[in-house]
């Protein structure tokens, strides 16, 4: 790993990935990858994931294009220098901020979107000037065998490096300085991933978990609010970090937000849900597993059907669930959709503030005010109103999680931000020396006050008085020599 990291480390030194013009062959190349072998691509990941190809595609492969075509579109101007306002002091210099790669970069990837997860962070990397080793989960191994095979044919291998393997593989990873960390995965881990980060006063950009809640109001279209959480919740077989979690939402609305789920999931997946291409599967026994500990002594209200072989579990609602049941006490990360009953938006406001701040929190209601009142009065990584999930496919949004679901964001120019170093710059002239003497010693109070009036824009009537006649007989100096140079 060493020798790796330090091929990588001498790679950036030799200054061959800051170009501009480098960097975008490299996005160019990634592009070309994506495009040339998408159907090798599109089949690790629905091996993986139990997944259609088609699928595959929506789920992962488009957001990838979306982020390079965006990066070759605004490279040139998120890399370039960005004029700074000046004060008094500096009006004749030049101030600008330079944003810089920061050096060589680790990418951890998480296995419930192993192309996205790994590849949109790797896009940032390079569009920011970096080198960088990606680490793909080893839960989604058909992926990460892939990435391995084609990142070394189409991108620069002295800069850009797939490391496979699991927790020792990267618990050694963990151990060599990086300049920046950006780890995918659950809470608990990205614990362990900062505090290796800390020996090397690595900063780390952390996509961790939570309960996303989805408030549901009683003044809302229900079967809109019904179609729209089936279909975050169902997804990838509810293995999506942003994934509704669970519902709060007054207990007569309960029945009636079953009843429109069933319609819709029968309406998404037909009769036969186990048949349909668009169900997935639980990734590995050990989720599917603790899922199904997650059903005990719950009400199902809908599904709840399983079949360990397959590790399907049908799309399921639990109904009047206890707050302090073992479902609501950890990030379900599966099929499951408990319904926890509050009085009224205040109580629902209570319930989400009383927990660990989610990565998402959704509000359904015909009622704005109420939308905005939510977010006012709650935190969360991010937020979609009358929707779920749609956060994440708008770039121009940063994407990250708050407090226990993470910190710092990426997607768009975010990700190329956060593998910059914004580096302000101030370039003085020469001359000016007379001004200059101000912050030269010894000091005295006329200083401090002709300071004052240059860095605070405080003056006392006296002085500005004499400033602007000083300014004046600057001017007539210049007209004069004007003149006479002429006559
Ligand atoms: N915020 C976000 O963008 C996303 C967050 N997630 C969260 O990730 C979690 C699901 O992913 P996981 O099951 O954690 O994925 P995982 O089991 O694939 O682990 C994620 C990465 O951490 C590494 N890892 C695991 N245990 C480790 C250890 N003890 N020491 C060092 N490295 C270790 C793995 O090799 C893998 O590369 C959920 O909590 C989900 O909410 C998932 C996708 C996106
Ligand atoms: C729709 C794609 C979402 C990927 C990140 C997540 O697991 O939520």
């Amino acid at each position: 790993m060493e020798r790796q990291v330090l091929r990588l480390r001498q790679a950036f030194r030799s200054g061959r990935s800051r170009p501009l013009r480098f960097r975008l062959q490299q996005l160019e190349a990634l592009r070309r990858m994506v495009q040339e072998r998408e159907k090798e691509i599109l089949a690790a990941i629905a091996a993986d994931l139990s997944k259609s190809e088609l699928n595959a595609y929506s789920h992962e492969v488009i957001t990838i294009l979306g982020e390079i075509d965006f990066m070759l579109g605004n490279l040139p101007e998120l890399a370039s220098a960005r004029p700074a306002k000046k004060n008094l002091l500096t009006m004749m210099d030049e101030a600008y901020v330079q944003p810089e790669p920061l050096g060589v970069v680790l990418i951890i990837g998480a296995w419930n979107y192993p192309f996205v997860l790994t590849m949109q962070p790797l896009v940032g990397a390079i569009a920011a000037g970096n080198a960088a080793i990606v680490k793909p989960s080893e839960l989604s191994e058909n992926t990460a065998k892939i990435l391995a095979e084609l990142l070394p044919q189409y991108l620069d291998q002295d800069l850009y490096a797939i490391v496979n393997g699991g927790i020792p593989e990267t618990t050694e990873l963990l151990k060599q300085r990086f300049d920046h960390i950006l780890y995918t995965g659950n809470t608990a881990v990205g614990k362990i991933v900062m505090e290796a980060a800390a020996k090397h006063l690595t900063p780390v950009t952390l996509e961790l978990g939570g309960k996303s809640p989805c408030y549901i109001d009683r003044d809302c279209d229900l079967d809109v609010a019904c179609r729209r959480i089936a279909w975050g919740k169902y997804m990838n077989c509810g293995q999506t970090c942003i994934a509704p979690d669970y519902i709060l939402c007054e207990a007569s609305l309960q029945n009636q937000i079953v009843q429109k789920i069933k319609e819709t999931v029968k309406d998404f997946y037909g009769e036969n849900i186990k048949a349909s291409p668009d169900y997935e599967r639980i990734i590995n026994l050990r989720h599917f597993k603790r899922l199904q500990s997650l059903l005990k002594g719950q009400k199902i209200a809908f599904g709840g059907e399983m079949d360990e072989a397959t590790r399907y579990l049908a799309p399921t609602i639990l109904t009047d669930v206890d707050p302090n049941s073992k479902v609501m006490q950890e990030e379900i990360f599966g099929p499951i959709l408990p319904i926890v009953s509050v009085k009224n938006v205040d109580e629902a406001i209570n319930f989400i503030n009383d927990r660990e701040k989610p990565l998402a929190l959704y509000v359904f209601s015909r009622n704005n005010k109420l939308i905005k009142r939510v977010i006012d009065e709650t935190s969360s990584g991010g937020v979609t109103g009358n929707d779920v999930i749609m956060h994440f496919t708008v770039n121009s949004l940063p994407f990250g999680g708050v407090g226990a679901s993470g910190m710092g964001a990426y997607h768009g120019k975010y990700s190329f931000d956060t593998f910059s170093h914004q580096r302000p710059c101030l370039l003085k002239g020469l001359k000016g020396e007379s001004v200059n003497k101000l912050r030269y010693p010894p000091n005295s109070e006329s200083k401090v006050s002709w300071a004052k009036f240059f860095l605070l824009k405080q003056f006392n009537k006296g002085r500005l008085g004499m400033l602007l006649f000083v300014c004046l007989v600057a001017v007539a100096a210049v007209i004069v020599k004007f003149v006479l140079e002429r006559a």
